[in-house]
């Protein structure tokens, strides 16, 4: 009889393991006690709104902050014991990196891989990054996409098997945008883990296999975007409003109705089928004497996680 495979054997292999993980700055508690698991080659992101404890989660993990308690492993290492293995395995990408202005593209990549002693070529880290056309510009001459790219093809320098992008396409236009999620997508074709923050949840839909959407120093939601979008129950979404405006009571028969919430001036209403809860809604708002200021309909997404979870909207807190 064979014997049976070790759980060791059977799971993938661990990029991250965090462990009860808590910091505390005085009287705030950043964050409250996360547990989470990374295997390599996995895209995770971190999503929350301002304050969640997004970017002090990253730092610890980038060994730039120091945990009040818990424990935190990248590659089975740990930074207080293993700090210079783990440099050098490891890629940040921060959302606003200074580069000197007068050093071109490819004299800004060889500097920042001279730092390490083993890694990817210039051209190689160039040619991920698809900068080949700017390889003698001045990083001064460099468009916000560019940059952002340059900042990625010296996160790249090293060739590390975990990399972090911390809003990495924040202010991009949409075509920059498009092309640095090629670039990541490619990275995980190779194998890489990518740790990436984002305020944009069509980006966290498109790159990650596992999203974790944290609150108030807690995780409130973690899984796969099919996975936190079917978690809530209702995949179609009507926004609307009406005059006069009605209380949320009103909607509580609309057919297949899953959760309702206030945004703005106006509710969102989550329903499991959007062909019956339709026509119910329309006749509760005319059954009423009211009428609909504006209507549309859309699939659930991750925001609508956050709200199912929360009672507050992602988008809203990305805007402010
Ligand atoms: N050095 C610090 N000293 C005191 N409090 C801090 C410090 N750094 C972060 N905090 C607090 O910890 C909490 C989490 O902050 P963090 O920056 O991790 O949130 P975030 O999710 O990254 O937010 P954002 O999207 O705005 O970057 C916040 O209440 C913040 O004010």
């Amino acid at each position: 009889m064979e014997p049976s495979p070790s759980p060791a054997a059977s799971s993938p292999p661990l990029a991250i393991e965090v462990k009860g993980l808590v910091k505390r700055f005085e009287d705030v508690t950043a964050i409250a006690g996360t547990h989470f698991e990374v295997p390599v080659g996995q895209c995770v992101g971190l999503l929350g709104p301002n304050g969640a404890g997004k970017t002090t989660t990253v730092e610890i993990l980038e060994g730039l902050q120091h945990p009040t308690s818990g424990e935190v492993r990248l590659l089975g290492l740990r930074w207080d014991k293993d700090e210079a293995e783990l440099r050098e395995r490891i890629g940040i990408a921060l959302q606003e990196t200074r580069f000197h202005d007068r050093l071109s593209v490819e004299e800004t990549v060889r500097l920042f891989r001279s730092f390490y002693r083993k890694g990817l070529s210039v051209e190689e880290a160039i040619g991920l990054v698809k900068l080949e056309e700017k390889r003698n510009a001045q990083v001064v001459k460099l468009s916000g996409g560019q940059r952002q790219r340059l900042a990625l093809a010296v996160a790249l320098a090293a060739d590390p098997e975990i990399l972090f992008l911390d809003e990495p396409t924040t202010g991009l236009d949409p075509q920059s945008r498009r092309a640095l999620w090629d670039v990541i997508t490619g990275l995980k074709g190779k194998g890489r883990t990518v740790v990436l923050t984002t305020h944009y949840m069509e980006e966290a839909q498109v790159l990650c296999d596992q999203v974790i959407i944290m609150d108030h120093g807690r995780i409130v939601a973690r899984g796969t975007p099919a996975q936190l979008i079917a978690s809530i129950g209702g995949e179609q979404v009507i926004d609307f409003s009406t005059t006069p405006t009605l209380p949320a009571e009103a909607f509580a028969e609309v057919p297949t109705l899953v959760a309702t919430h206030s945004r703005g001036d106006g509710y969102t209403l989550s329903v499991k089928e959007l062909h019956r809860a339709l026509p119910g809604l329309l006749s509760l708002v005319s059954a009423r004497g009211a009428h609909l200021v504006h209507l549309s309909t859309r699939q659930a997404t991750l925001d609508d996680v956050f709200l199912a979870s929360t009672g507050r909207s992602l988008r809203e807190d990305a805007q402010s």
